[in-house]
């Protein structure tokens, strides 16, 4: 299939990590004046941005969020708390720049850029990219969410957005999504992925009660019968039982490495897109950072897969990328630390 091949194409080029920039970067870290590695991830978080920009001080001052926006099929089965208009109602809300993660964006120094790839919507409201790749994807509890086309599909306009941001002078970027019911097809794709039995990774979303997790766990594990997801395959796994938003948020991070530019997940839905492009391509793992740990109990079972340590434990479960934006005021913080910190030999130790 010529558009695998481009993709595989693609993942060669996504360079590794410069490990002299990241050993200088220790070495500095291990001069400031504190203890030996007192700041916690503060200090690896420093170390890796060295790593993947190849600065010795990286900059991080220009950030960006990426909310990815798309509607889901499987909501007919009554798995989300809220009703499936909410997707273009929270569109619009984006627009205004009233949503939370513009709220905390603005407060922590981030801009944000909401790109629709599969919501119902005929029509967007102002300054929402439109690329859609169909509108909706179809219930999956009934056969495949979408086909193998779409979800490349989904893939490339991710790709193509995180290499535009670069382009444009992002340093620091983040992962955020926005679609009604896409706990469940990210609880579907989180158990494939891991193995982990449905019941592990499965929560209640936007606020589902306790006959309704149950009927979600029934609705998952229906998906997964019905579509029969190869795990070694996590192309035909997005297709199956994902979502359009979940594979724009795949091909962002596939993207961001191939252009050497760091990403912090959000929460459940996020991270789960993170771990489909680890499984794409291996070598965009070390690009990606947590940032919270969200309710849903897949989370920490997806951070545990990727490595990954969170940053911020606040009980929070909103998506739209809020949590990783809260985040970046720590990746300032190490940045400053870099800077600004004394040495001990400068205090003449
Ligand atoms: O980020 C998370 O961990 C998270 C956890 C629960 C819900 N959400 C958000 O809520 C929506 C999905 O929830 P649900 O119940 O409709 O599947 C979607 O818009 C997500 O952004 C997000
Ligand atoms: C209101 C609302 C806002 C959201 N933001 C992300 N997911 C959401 C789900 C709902 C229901």
């Amino acid at each position: 299939m010529k558009d695998k091949e481009k993709l595989s194409d693609w993942i060669k080029r996504i360079p590794s990590l410069d490990a002299e920039a990241q050993e200088l970067a220790r070495v500095h870290m291990d001069q400031l004046t504190k203890p030996l590695g007192a700041l916690g991830e503060l200090e690896t978080i420093w170390i890796r941005l060295a790593g993947i920009t190849g600065q010795i001080q990286p900059q991080i001052g220009n950030k960006r969020v990426a909310v990815f926006c798309g509607d889901h099929g499987v909501t007919a089965e009554g798995v989300s708390a809220y009703p499936a208009e909410v997707t273009a109602l929270m569109m619009e809300n984006f627009s205004r720049g009233k949503a939370a993660v513009h709220v905390f964006a603005s407060r922590c120094g981030a801009r944000v850029t909401v790109v629709d790839v599969g919501s119902r919507s005929e029509s967007l409201p102002d300054g929402v990219m439109d690329r859609k790749v169909r509108q909706g994807t179809a219930n999956m509890a009934q056969g495949p969410a979408m086909s193998r086309e779409e979800a490349l599909e989904s893939i490339r306009i991710g790709m193509e957005i995180a290499a535009d941001l670069k382009e444009e002078g992002v340093q620091l970027a983040a992962t955020g999504e926005m679609g009604i019911g896409n706990t469940t097809p990210a609880a579907a794709v989180a158990s494939v992925l891991t193995g982990k039995p449905v019941e592990r990774v499965t929560g209640r979303g936007t606020g589902l009660d306790e006959a309704g997790l149950r009927r979600k766990q029934e609705v998952i594990r229906r998906s997964l019968e019905v579509n029969h997801p190869d795990p070694m395959d996590p192309l035909d796994v997005l297709a199956k039982v994902g979502g359009l938003e979940i594979g724009g948020m795949a091909g962002f991070v596939l993207g961001a490495a191939r252009h050497r530019m760091p990403v912090v997940l959000d929460g459940v839905i996020s991270t789960v897109a993170g771990l489909v492009a680890v499984r794409i391509a291996p070598q965009s793992r070390p690009y990606l950072f947590a940032s919270h740990l969200s309710v849903e109990p897949a989370h920490g079972v997806l951070l545990e897969e990727l490595g990954l340590q969170p940053l911020i434990t606040a009980g929070m479960r909103l998506g739209e990328g809020s949590g990783a934006v809260l985040a970046f005021p720590l990746f300032d913080a190490a940045e400053t630390a870099a800077r600004e910190m004394a040495t001990f030999s400068e205090l003449g130790l």
